[in-house]
């Protein structure tokens, strides 16, 4: 039996430093009888194409949301009203194919590779299986069991949880090694947008050739985008601050998330493409896992 489960928390969201969480409650409410009950602050209900996704308010102001399709936190509203996050506008709400936005999770592998771009944690069925509500820190845990689908790609036993943090078991009798990522789109203008913080890391350019990336070293203090930007950074620092150009500094901070990634379409994506960069948090080289090992990484967003 393989199990991925993630637990959000909405004080990660909106927590000025590590140290210091905001406190949120959550609101209960118990939906559908298969959902588990919720705590305070947190509402399981139905989302776009009738998929089921979960709301987390606070008392301050602040919400997010996750679709349990994919895991998928689609937004993150702070206090002002402001959506920090962005869900492009030919993302599709259908359960078929991954939602392209918000912070996805790639997983068991971030690509190219062997099985489909970013894995199929994106696309699969995640479920609510725990929240909590200690000292007023609430966190939804959700989960992703194997099926034939996932069998069918990578034959293994595994479990993970996100609060944003990422744990991932290895439930099964054999080792396995998986790279990953948090694939998250930001609301941006992307005339005015500069993430800092890279300067000095190796660099996988995947501008020219997707499959065979170009080797380089980042040597910009902030990084632009003036054009088509897909690049991997090895060995990035664990907080990278990106100003998305519409007013916001977004400090992203993470633990054991050892690579970065910038992309931006430019002109492949005319339709959107001024509107978000993605800024993801990733492990690039594969991780391996004997039976019953852990590998888990956190990734802590807010208003700089
Ligand atoms: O799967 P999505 O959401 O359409 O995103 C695709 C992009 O995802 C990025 O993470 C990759 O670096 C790009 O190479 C890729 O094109």
């Amino acid at each position: 039996m393989a199990v991925v489960s993630m637990a959000a928390s909405l004080p990660t969201f909106t927590s000025r430093n590590l140290n210091s969480p905001s406190h949120h409650r959550w609101s209960t409410l118990s939906i559908r009888a298969s959902a588990s009950s919720t705590c305070e602050g947190v509402e399981l209900t139905e989302g776009i194409g009738n998929l089921p996704k979960v709301v987390l308010t606070s008392p301050h102001g602040s919400e997010a949301e996750v679709y349990l399709f994919g895991g998928c936190v689609t937004s993150w509203k702070i206090p002002n009203g402001k959506d920090i996050l962005f869900v492009r506008p030919d993302a599709v709400f259908n359960g078929q194919k991954p939602i392209s936005g918000g912070i996805p999770h790639c997983f068991p592998q971030f690509g190219p590779g062997k099985i489909q771009q970013h894995g199929f944690a994106r696309n699969m069925n995640w479920t609510v299986v725990d929240s909590d509500n200690a000292e007023g820190k609430p966190v939804v845990t959700f989960e992703l069991k194997d099926n034939t689908y996932s069998r069918s790609m990578w034959d293994f036993s595994f479990q993970a949880f996100l609060s944003t943090e990422l744990v991932v078991t290895n439930t099964d009798k054999k080792a396995f090694s998986f790279s990953t990522a948090l694939h998250t789109y930001f609301r941006a203008s992307i005339t005015g947008t500069a993430v800092t913080g890279l300067k000095g890391c190796k660099t996988l350019n995947k501008e020219l050739d997707p499959q065979n990336p170009q080797e380089g070293t980042e040597d910009r203090d902030v990084v632009t985008f003036p054009g088509f930007v897909d690049s991997v950074y090895l060995d990035a620092p664990n907080e990278l601050l990106l100003e998305n150009g519409l007013g916001d500094k977004v400090s992203i901070k993470n633990s054991n998330w050892s690579d970065a990634v910038l992309w931006n379409p430019h002109t492949q994506m005319e339709a959107c493409y001024r509107d978000f960069v993605c800024v993801e948090n990733a492990k690039i080289n594969e991780v391996q896992l004997q039976p019953e090992q852990s590998w888990t990484a956190t990734q802590h967003l807010s208003i700089a």
